[in-house]
């Protein structure tokens, strides 16, 4: 590590820190969720959507999607069961009709352990100084011990899913949803299976195949299509729209948006990850970033990762 690291923007050394964490750089590869696989489907708006926004694919017609399940880590050959795999991302780009498209990329945590980029550097970098040898209490234990968000998104339940089609995932960014007679409505996504999320028992995980989640995926759209529901957890009027560190009650309102069917892996699935940067900020009119500094940050850090991967 140079002494000019620290005058990097943050983005560009968040990615530096990922990659050193996963005994990067792995070659062609993300800096953060690395393993993935691709499958292709539609997505059909449900009625409700139209009410919430006035985006081009939440009106009556079907888009094709493309859809790419990942583990987290730069590591592209982390085991699918290990404790460092989640949370587990999935990220849907939808092809409108005008060929352009817009993504939806989220996480099976509902929360980040984070609220500014900032602090997320320094989550990995206390992560990154805590090796073997490292005195005590070790960076991380001084971290968690200051930062209770990223406390609790560390001892958040993370069970190992049966399928990458059997996980819920979250959006954890707030966006702002504007519908065709201008009223506008903070909310995030989330992703559920329609036949209801299945995890591994302890011991099931314990003893997975270490690709088991990318070898399933492929029998199960062999035989029947993957369904999920997508949907809108709405904030009330003095929820935090702008921390994504900060859950939102279970009891807020769901807006469906419609029901996301997966029908076949991609066959040019490597090819298209290496080539494709998902991004939550790839928008369309009726969809809005909201200030959440996470969010924001999101597409610098990605870009970097997209151009070692591929451009340079
Ligand atoms: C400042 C905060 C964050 C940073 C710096 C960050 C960093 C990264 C990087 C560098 C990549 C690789 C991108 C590429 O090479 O194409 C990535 C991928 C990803 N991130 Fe983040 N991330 C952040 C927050 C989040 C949040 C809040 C979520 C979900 C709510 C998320 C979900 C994902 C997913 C699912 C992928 C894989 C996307 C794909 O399949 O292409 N990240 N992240």
């Amino acid at each position: 590590e140079d002494a000019t690291e620290s005058d990097k923007p943050v983005t560009e050394q968040i990615v530096n820190t990922l990659t050193k964490l996963s005994g990067g750089p792995h070659k062609g590869y993300r800096a953060n969720h690395a393993k993935g696989i691709v499958a292709q489907g539609e997505f059909v708006p449900a009625k409700s959507a139209a009410s919430l926004s006035s985006a081009a694919h939440l009106q009556t017609k079907a888009s094709p999607v493309t859809v790419r399940f990942s583990d987290a880590t730069g590591l592209p050959t982390i085991p699918d069961a290990d404790g460092n795999s989640f949370p587990k991302g999935i990220a849907i780009r939808f092809q409108l009709a005008d060929a352009s498209y817009t993504d939806i990329v989220s996480i099976s945590t509902n929360g980040f352990p984070a609220a500014t980029p900032e602090d997320f550097l320094g989550l990995l970098n206390a992560i990154a100084a805590s090796g073997a040898g490292a005195a005590k209490p070790t960076p991380i234990e001084q971290f968690l011990g200051s930062h209770p968000a990223a406390l609790s998104f560390v001892q958040m339940p993370k069970p190992a899913p049966v399928s990458f089609a059997t996980e819920a995932y979250y959006g954890v960014n707030a966006f702002a949803f504007t519908n065709a007679q201008g009223e506008t409505q903070y909310g995030r996504y989330r992703i559920t299976p329609i036949n209801g999320t299945e995890f591994l028992s302890k011991e099931q995980s314990t003893n997975a195949a270490p690709n088991y989640l990318v070898d399933e995926l492929p029998l199960r759209l062999s035989k029947a299509p993957a369904k999920f529901k997508i949907s809108v957890q709405l904030a009330a009027k003095d929820d935090e729209v702008n921390d994504p560190t900060v859950v939102w009650p279970e009891n807020r309102k769901l807006v469906e948006l419609g029901t996301l069917t997966l029908k076949n892996i991609d066959a040019n699935g490597v090819a298209f990850e290496k080539a494709t940067m998902f991004s939550p900020l790839n928008l369309v009119d009726g969809i809005a970033a909201s200030d959440d500094q996470i969010l924001l940050a999101r597409p610098g850090a990605y870009a970097v990762s997209f151009g070692r991967r591929f451009g340079q």
